[in-house]
């Protein structure tokens, strides 16, 4: 097991200097995945690594709201580095930060309330409502902590494992402007694709712009890998999804690559579509986030040979006991192939009520197992 060495210790977050030149990078498995070269093991992450299922992170928050912890780079970063302490076995790093930060910097105000999740006051209700955004939004200025966040970070892993920064996808953002919250069935910002189809576009677009400034951003501050999660890719009819989502994600990408060259990895996650990936296909995506719904091997033919791809397991599996979800990760881990173009994760976040010595045995059997299969595949 790889030690994480010197990742600053609680508490040591603070005195920081962060005018210095980035630490050497000491883990670069995930990297390496994402360029597609050939791996001794499969690197491994998990969406929501820092979150309610730790002890730690719940007493830090118990004394602060979830956005002033985003809105704090010493706390930020204090919580992107508790998992990272906890478990040597993770390959990457993820800040802290939430996916509806651009929408707080569109003009919108976003509440988290505890046990509901994130709750719009104001949502968009008809294109009328796009005057109240705010137009030329300086991302620098408007989400310097995000930035902050990161450099931080950065330091204070002391090149441990990489770190992803990320935003949301256009259509998801889109959907909770509109939704103004999470919903079972999106059917008010679905109504908008079909009423209001111009308008959709606009908006749409605003927030692809956005998003690529912000991106951009947070690679200068010194995130090594960019993670686009669409989460609600999969509530769209493939015709929606080619219309509404698929323009705006893959421009994304574009533009980001056209910004920060090819060094750093750009990963994609249209949740719940995986019959979008052969769309995907000619995208400046590396990688290709999928969930569970999927099996690695239809993956592998719908993303085709040259995608890196992400994932799999159902999150409850955390919830199985350490024989049942080493069977699990064996199959998913040969359904994949382990030794190149494979990041392991789960195919959604941790859920708060996932016992984290579970979490433990699922690291520990992606690095055993895959380190037995790409033995054995030499
Ligand atoms: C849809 C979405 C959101 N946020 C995000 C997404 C995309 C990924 C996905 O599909 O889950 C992205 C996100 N949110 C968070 C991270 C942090 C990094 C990490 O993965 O460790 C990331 C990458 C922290 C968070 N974001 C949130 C929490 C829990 C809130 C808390 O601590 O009180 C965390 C740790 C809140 C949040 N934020 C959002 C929701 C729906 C919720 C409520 C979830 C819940 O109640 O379990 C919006």
């Amino acid at each position: 097991m790889a030690s994480v060495g010197r990742v600053a210790e609680p508490g040591a977050v603070e005195g920081i200097d962060v005018r210095r030149p980035f630490p050497p990078l000491r883990n670069d498995l995930v990297l390496r995945a994402a360029r597609g070269e050939r791996l001794e093991r499969s690197p491994v992450w998990i969406m929501r690594q820092a979150g309610r299922y730790l002890p730690e992170y719940r007493s830090g928050r118990a004394a602060h709201d979830f956005f002033t912890v985003v809105r704090t780079p010493a706390l930020a970063c204090e919580v992107t580095l508790q998992p990272i302490r906890r478990y040597p076995q993770l390959d990457a790093s993820i800040i802290f930060s939430d996916i509806l930060v651009v929408p707080q910097a569109l003009g919108m105000e976003v509440q988290m309330v505890p046990g509901k999740g994130p709750v719009f006051p104001e949502p968009l209700v008809t294109p009328d409502d796009l005057a109240r955004l705010a137009v030329d939004v300086d991302v620098d200025e408007a989400l310097a902590y995000v930035m902050d966040a990161i450099t931080l970070t950065r330091h204070a892993l002391d090149g441990a494992v990489p770190l992803y920064g990320f935003a949301g996808a256009p259509w998801t953002l889109m959907a909770y402007m509109i939704e103004g919250g999470g919903s079972k069935t999106l059917s008010k910002a679905k109504r908008w694709l079909y009423r209001y189809p111009d308008a959709s576009h606009r908006l749409l677009q605003r927030i692809t712009d956005l998003c690529v400034d912000f991106l951009v951003a947070q690679v200068k501050a010194g995130a090594q890998l960019l993670q686009v999660f669409d989460s609600w890719a999969g509530e769209l009819s493939p015709a929606q999804y080619q219309q509404f989502a698929l323009p705006y994600a893959t421009q994304l990408a574009a533009r980001v690559r056209a910004a920060v060259g090819s060094d750093v990895p750009l990963c994609y996650f249209p949740k719940g579509a995986a019959s979008a990936l052969p769309w995907l296909r000619s995208s400046a995506y590396d990688c290709l986030q999928v969930d569970w719904t999927v099996t690695p091997q239809d993956a592998r033919v719908l993303a085709g040979p040259e995608k890196t791809l992400q994932g799999n397991a159902d999150p409850c599996v955390l919830y199985a006991d350490e024989p049942a979800i080493r069977a699990v990760t064996q199959t998913m881990l040969e359904g994949f192939g382990p030794a190149s173009r494979y990041i392991a994760n789960l195919g959604h976040g941790m859920y708060p009520d996932h016992d984290p010595e579970h979490l433990g045995y699922y690291l520990n059997a992606v690095h055993t197992l895959s380190t037995e299969m790409c033995r054995s595949a030499l």
